[in-house]
């Protein structure tokens, strides 16, 4: 188990979802999520399954599925944030707030 974090990862990531938030691309995953005719039931109908991909992962056992469905899932949740107006900063701000 690797225990250094880049913490530029996620904040890099979120950095690239909304830019394609604010400018849509062609052949974007997330201009495509973001533009689907379901709305943000799209993006949340993707948090559900990753969800549940994530939770079979750590059930089966398999580190290596767990941390690539984790993936998806943080992905997908950071997608979800963007359309729903919250930001990144504002989670971990959150997260901050609780730090004991
Ligand atoms: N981190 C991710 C990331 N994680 C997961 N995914 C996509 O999430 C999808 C999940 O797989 P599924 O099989 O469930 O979905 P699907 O069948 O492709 O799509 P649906 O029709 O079900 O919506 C895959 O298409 C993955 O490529 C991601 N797509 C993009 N990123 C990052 O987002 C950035 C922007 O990507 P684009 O928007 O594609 O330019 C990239 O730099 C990447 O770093």
């Amino acid at each position: 188990m690797k225990t250094n974090v880049d913490p530029k990862v996620l904040a890099e990531l979120w950095e690239i979802i909304c830019d394609r938030a604010d400018h849509p691309k062609e052949g974007s995953y997330t201009t495509r999520l973001l533009a689907d005719e379901k709305g943000i039931d799209k993006v949340l109908e993707k948090v559900g399954e990753e969800s549940t991909e994530f939770i079979l992962a750590v059930k089966n056992g398999v580190p290596e599925r767990t941390a690539s469905e984790a993936a998806d899932l943080f992905f997908h949740v950071l997608v979800a944030l963007r359309a729903s107006g919250v930001s990144l900063a504002d989670v971990m701000e959150e997260l901050e707030h609780r730090r004991k």
